[in-house]
């Protein structure tokens, strides 16, 4: 049983400027002390190497097992059909996701847990048409928030939109497939090859900031707050508009609206000209716990279906990004595959 320490520290972000100043003080349980300076919680979690190296290890087999499962199901329809094959991707991804969390958390599979997350699903649904003013909301959101939001839509749609960028752009594909198969040669990812896939990560952070799956962030005001003359008063939630601040050429530069990895090549830090405008994962001390195994999973899934798949965007794909709780495809993405 993993020994784990749990430290609360203030972390001191500085002084706030530009966007900051008016953001900050909405963010985590940031607030504005009365220096001017911006305080925020940060929770630290220490465990014993040794013990977390396996759990990663496993973790990581475990993805690549399902998702073995999904892409021999890939291989066999386009054998059946020629060697040529339109696949609408959303629902396997969705399953996928679906597996790989249940076996982790659970012990359980997607097949023994599907009549739930079916469920669950018609849930979002409803949830995201009657969003205004339903009693409780508030309550139900942050319920939901810890199933859909948090583990199966998240991630299922992340990878959806990440395979709609790399069949869009072919120089992209062709680049990552290469660092893919010099980095991995034909076994399956393990955790030390999945740190060096440099372009891959790129790819990723660029579809999250492009089409970040959670919307928005929502946080409540611990105190009156003064927004360039707009007070919100103490109580308050507000949310903040993840796409915007993510696709704003005030803070991206005005190619801000395409698709460009390389922006991520020095890193997130110097991807933008202020660090805390890209936020897929949230901020401050709520921020998504599961963002590591989200992008664990993302690389790994990415990363088998480009060692064995080419594949470009289908003539039906239509563009029309929907808000579920989540952004996701509203038509799905379908996708010419081909293997390799
Ligand atoms: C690409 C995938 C994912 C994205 C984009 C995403 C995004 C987010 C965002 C924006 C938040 C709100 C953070 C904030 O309020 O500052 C959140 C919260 C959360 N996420 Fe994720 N998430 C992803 C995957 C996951 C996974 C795989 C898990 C768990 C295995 C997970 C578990 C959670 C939980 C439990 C919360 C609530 C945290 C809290 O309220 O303290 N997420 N996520």
């Amino acid at each position: 049983m993993v020994k784990q320490i749990i430290m609360y520290t203030s972390l001191n972000l500085g002084k706030p400027s530009y966007l900051a100043k008016d953001m900050r003080p909405l963010f985590g349980q940031g607030i504005l002390s009365s220096s001017g300076t911006i305080w925020a919680h940060q929770r630290k979690i220490i465990a014993p190497e040794l013990y977390l190296n396996k759990v990663k290890k496993a973790m990581v087999n475990l993805i690549v097992d399902s998702t073995n499962i999904m892409l021999r199901s890939w291989d066999t329809r386009l054998q059946s059909e020629g060697g040529v094959s339109e696949i609408k991707v959303d629902e396997d991804l969705r399953s996928l996701s679906a597996d790989i969390i249940s076996i982790a958390c659970f012990g359980s599979n997607y097949v023994e847990g599907k009549e739930i997350f079916t469920k669950l699903r018609d849930v979002q649904r409803v949830l995201s048409t009657i969003y205004a003013g339903i009693p409780g909301f508030r309550f139900m959101i942050y319920n939901c928030k810890n199933i859909f939001f948090a583990e199966y839509e998240t991630t299922a749609t992340a990878t959806s939109w990440c395979l709609m960028l790399l069949a869009l752009h072919q120089d992209w594909q062709d680049r990552v497939r290469a660092e893919v198969l010099e980095v991995c040669g034909s076994d399956p990812p393990n955790a030390d090859m999945l740190r060096n896939l440099k372009a891959l990560n790129m790819v990723i952070q660029e579809t999250l900031r492009l089409y970040p799956p959670a919307p928005y962030v929502v946080r409540e005001a611990y105190q009156n707050i003064n927004l360039k003359g707009i007070v919100i008063p103490k109580g308050m939630n507000i949310q903040i508009p993840i796409p915007l601040i993510q696709q704003n050429p005030k803070l991206w530069g005005p190619d801000a609206h395409k698709f460009n990895p390389e922006r991520f090549s020095k890193g997130v830090s110097e991807a933008s000209n202020f660090s805390q405008s890209y936020i897929p994962f949230g901020i401050g001390a709520r921020i998504c716990p599961g963002q590591n195994l989200a992008m664990v999973e993302l690389k790994v899934i990415l990363s088998l279906i480009l060692m064995k798949f080419r594949f470009s965007l289908s003539p039906s794909y239509c563009h029309s990004p929907a808000f579920r709780l989540v952004i996701e495809p509203d038509q799905g993405v379908v996708l010419k595959m081909t293997t390799i």
